[in-house]
Parts: structure tokens; C-alpha cells; sequence
């Protein structure tokens, strides 16, 4: 129940919202008091006021119910309104002023309030009217309108459920439209078998936009990662190195020219296969709210209940310790919005892990999957700590080694030991080789690395960081 004026953020479960509150049973009980003990009320209305009254309070309370299922407003503007001087007497013997009954929600239809309160209004006059020459007692009226409110609830409720009946069956309509969405990519009717990765993969001049009004993203775009090689693109922010990795794993196909797997062209082949030969952390990684375990294993299903590759996957992407720490360890829920359990069987809420350690998370996932032909790694560092940093690329340069791999980064000094470097500058390859042979050309990567390092070693040697002890 909210404080007076206010409402809850959450609509009650429809179980609750037909349940009389307590301030219902407060109506109920004043109606008992009016019809019972006369006596008890200092003015001393007569039997059949009294019971009137009742009568009209039982209106309110069946008023209050409807209000309770459509929203439509609250029950203590409508008592005041109805009858100021029962909203006093209540108000005194119930020692607070409001009947909060679930709110305000969007929705609430005064048409429906119309339907159900005209009836109601029309039986209270009919029976005032039958009561005045004796045709029914004032016990016969209460029934009667007991009875006129019962059938109205239902009724309402009955509306009620045939309205959100309606909006579950719209809902469900997008839920298919989703489900039967057919692929944006054109898949082969014969799909050619994509073998595994034998000699490696060729970029041959790819051209690329997103659609026919967006400017070209890829200018004829070559270059080939070799099995076995670890690639790294580097180039400045929009120069297209995310397209490119978006093209390997074919959310798109290339507009012009081709991306062939050992000779194969990704365009024959049934994205769903190909991606089960990549593995991949992208910087817009996802976090789910599931158990750290499930985040992980969702990497690779027929890894999701096995503990142990889980946990190898977190040892490698360097978030084993501090998983281990968590309240139920990897089984802790990652998120505050379902309820949960504790170890002791109490009810518990999850925990939110900072972008950092989500971001480890992710890598975990990926590494699920560096069993894979191809590991994609695209930012992989970008929101961890220097410390978090070096540690992830000294173990992932390990593990990369041998493997087949390509790696964007901006920070360098984390892509200087890759095989080949390839910089992008506006969609097309301006410079490709090792880290020593483009420093010595003092090319476009070259000034890139030195401006880098510069920048290092200006913060290094800014006046102020040793006397604040930041060295
Ligand atoms: N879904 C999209 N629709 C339209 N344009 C897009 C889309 N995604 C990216 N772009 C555009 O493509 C260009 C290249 O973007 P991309 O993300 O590939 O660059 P990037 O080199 O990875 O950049 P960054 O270093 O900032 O991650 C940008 O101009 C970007 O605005």
C-alpha cells in the first residue's frame, strides 16, 4: 500500500489486484459497524440510514475493487467525493486518509469505469426506491447489491483479462514476426561444406557500404591472414576496421569483391557453419542476466554445463580470482532483476559486475571458443584497468600463439607482436607488415606508435605528476 498520494511503481499480480486490501476490509468493517451498532455512532443515524449508508459504502468498496483492476483512479477521491462525511467518519476511526489500491496505470478507460458504474448506481436508486413503501428490508437491498457487485466484478474482471488477452496476443504477433524473420542474407540453396581453415583468409579488394544512401565504408579492401598468423587492423576511429570483422563473420556480404576461406567464398557458405569456426569478443559485448557460469558457457553450448572448460575459459581471460570471490562463486546471478537465492537458501538479489569485468566476462566467452579455426578479438582491453590490460594481453598473447588470430586495437603497444600489422586509413590498406619493418618505413602506423609513446612520456614528464606522487 502506498502513503497518501502515492501510487506503486508496480502493477499488483492479478491474483492480488481482486483481493480485498485492508483498507477494503476497513470499508467492509465500517459497513458492519453501521449496520450492526447504530449505537456506536455518536449521531445515532436510524437502522435504515445506517444501513443505507452501507450500502453505499459496499458500493464504494465494489467501486474500490474495480478501480483496483482498471486503474482508472483512486478509491479515496472517489469516497471523499461520494460521500465526504463516511470519508470523515472513516478517516477518524481508521486514523489515516487514503485507500491506495494500486494506482494510476496507463491504460485505465473511463469507458469501462462507465459500463460498470451505471448498473450499480441504477440498482442503489431501484432499491432505495423499493425500499421506501417495504417491498424489500434493508438486509434484502444489501444482498441485492452484494449481488449486483459480485456479478460486476466478475464481469469487469472478465474484461479485464480480454484486454490483456488482446495485448499478450499483439505481443505474441512481434514474438513470430521475430521468430519467422527471414534472413537478411541471401544463403545459398546448396551451401558449399566449409572445411577447416588449412591455408587462411583472403580479402580481395572488398568494397562495402551499409545501403545504397550510406557513403562506402570499404574502398577495395585486400590483404590475407595467413593460418596459423596472428593479423592486427589498426587505423583511426571509422576507418572501417569493425565493418571488416562484421563482413568475416557475414552480418553482411561484401557489396564488391569477395572473402574466401581457404579459397571458398563466404557468400556460398551458411553463415550459421561459418560461425561456429569463429570464435570472437566484440567491444559492444553483451551481458546477460544469467549466473557467471551461464554468461560464459553461452559462448559455446555444448560447453555450457561443463564446469571445468568454463572455468579454463575464465582462467584465460583472467577473471578466475575475482569470479571465485562472488557471493555463490560462478553461479552468483549477474543481475538485480530476478530474484535469487543465497547459499543458505535465503531469497538474495545478484550482483552487478562494473563494464570492466563484464568486459572480462566477455573475453571468457570467446575464449570458450579459441578451439575455433579463427579468433576474432575486436577491443578485447578497451575498458580494463592498466594492470587488468597488461595481464589480459601477456595471456593472450600466449594463447594466441600458434592459433590463427586477427586483432583490432587502438593501444599499439598491445598489437606491436602480431605477425602482420594492417592500417586502415578511410576504408582502404595504406600500410601492412611487422611492427619493426612499418616503424623503420615512418609511415602512417609509425606516426601513430610515436604519437602514442609521446603521449606517454609528455604525462610522464608533466610538471605537477611527481609532486602528487602519480609516477
Ligand atoms: N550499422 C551501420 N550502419 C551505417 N553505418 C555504419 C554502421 N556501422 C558503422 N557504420 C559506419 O561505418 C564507418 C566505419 O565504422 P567502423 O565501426 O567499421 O569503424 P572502426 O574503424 O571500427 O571505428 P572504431 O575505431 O571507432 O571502432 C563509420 O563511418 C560508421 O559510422
Amino acid at each position: 500500500m502506498g502513503m497518501p498520494g502515492s501510487c506503486p511503481s508496480e502493477p499488483a499480480p492479478h491474483s492480488e489486484r481482486l483481493r480485498p486490501s485492508p483498507h477494503h476490509t476497513a470499508v467492509l468493517e465500517e459497513i458492519a459497524g453501521l449496520w450492526h451498532g447504530p449505537a456506536l455512532r455518536p449521531d445515532g443515524p436510524t437502522r435504515l440510514r445506517a444501513g443505507l449508508r452501507g450500502l453505499h459504502l459496499g458500493g464504494v468498496w465494489v467501486a474500490a475493487v474495480a478501480c483496483q483492476r482498471t486503474g482508472f483512479a483512486r478509491t479515496e477521491r472517489l469516497i471523499r467525493r461520494r460521500d465526504p462525511q463516511a470519508f470523515h467518519v472513516l478517516c477518524m476511526r481508521r486514523g489515516r486518509a487514503t485507500f491506495d489500491v494500486g494506482g494510476t496505470a496507463p491504460g485505465s478507460e473511463p469507458g469501462i469505469w462507465c459500463w460498470w458504474t451505471v448498473p450499480v448506481r441504477g440498482g442503489v436508486v431501484w432499491a432505495v426506491v423499493a425500499a421506501r413503501p417495504g417491498h424489500l428490508s434493508v438486509g434484502d437491498i444489501a444482498i441485492f447489491i452484494a449481488a449486483v457487485a459480485g456479478v460486476q466484478g466478475s464481469l469487469t474482471a472478465v474484461a479485464g483479462h480480454v484486454a490483456s488477452s488482446h495485448e499478450a496476443l499483439m505481443l505474441f504477433e512481434h514474438y513470430l514476426d521475430v521468430v519467422h524473420c527471414a534472413p537478411d542474407l541471401p544463403v545459398a540453396a546448396a551451401p558449399v561444406p566449409l572445411p577447416a581453415l588449412r591455408e587462411g583468409v583472403e580479402f580481395k579488394d572488398v568494397r562495402f557500404r551499409y545501403s545504397d544512401e550510406h557513403p562506402w565504408v570499404l574502398r577495395g579492401v585486400s590483404f590475407r591472414l595467413r593460418h596459423g598468423e596472428a593479423l592486427a587492423l589498426v587505423g583511426l576511429n571509422g576507418s572501417g576496421k569493425s565493418t571488416l570483422v562484421k563482413l568475416l563473420c557475414r552480418f553482411y556480404d561484401p557489396t564488391h569483391g569477395a572473402i574466401l576461406w581457404d579459397g571458398v567464398d563466404l557468400r556460398d557458405v551458411d553463415p550459421a557453419r561459418l560461425r561456429t569456426r569463429i570464435g570472437a569478443a566484440f567491444q559492444d559485448y553483451m551481458a546477460y542476466g544469467m549466473t557467471a557460469a551461464e554468461n560464459i558457457g553461452l559462448g559455446d553450448l555444448d560447453a555450457f554445463d561443463d564446469a571445468e572448460r568454463i572455468r579454463g575459459a575464465a582462467r584465460r581471460a583472467g577473471t578466475d580470482r575475482e569470479l571465485s570471490t562472488l557471493p555463490r562463486r560462478y553461479d552468483t546471478l549477474l543481475s538485480r532483476r530476478f530474484p535469487t537465492m543465497s547459499e543458505d537458501g535465503e531469497p538474495a538479489t545478484g550482483v552487478v559486475l562494473s563494464g570492466g569485468r563484464w568486459q572480462r566476462l566477455a573475453l571468457a566467452r570467446a575464449c570458450l571458443r579459441d578451439e575455433r579455426d579463427l579468433m576474432i578479438l575486436d577491443e578485447p582491453a578497451s575498458g580494463l584497468d592498466a594492470q587488468a590490460e597488461a595481464e589480459i594481453q601477456e595471456a593472450l598473447r600466449t594463447h594466441r600463439r600458434g592459433r590463427t588470430s586477427l586483432l583490432i586495437s587502438h593501444r599499439l603497444g598491445s598489437v606491436r607482436e602480431a605477425d602482420v600489422i594492417v592500417v586502415l586509413a578511410a576504408g582502404q590498406v595504406v600500410e601492412r607488415g611487422s611492427h619493426k619493418a612499418l616503424m623503420s618505413s615512418g609511415g602512417e602506423y609509425a606516426r601513430l606508435f610515436a604519437l602514442q609513446a609521446s603521449g606517454y612520456r609528455a604525462e610522464d614528464s608533466r610538471p605537477g605528476v611527481e609532486e602528487a606522487g602519480l609516477r
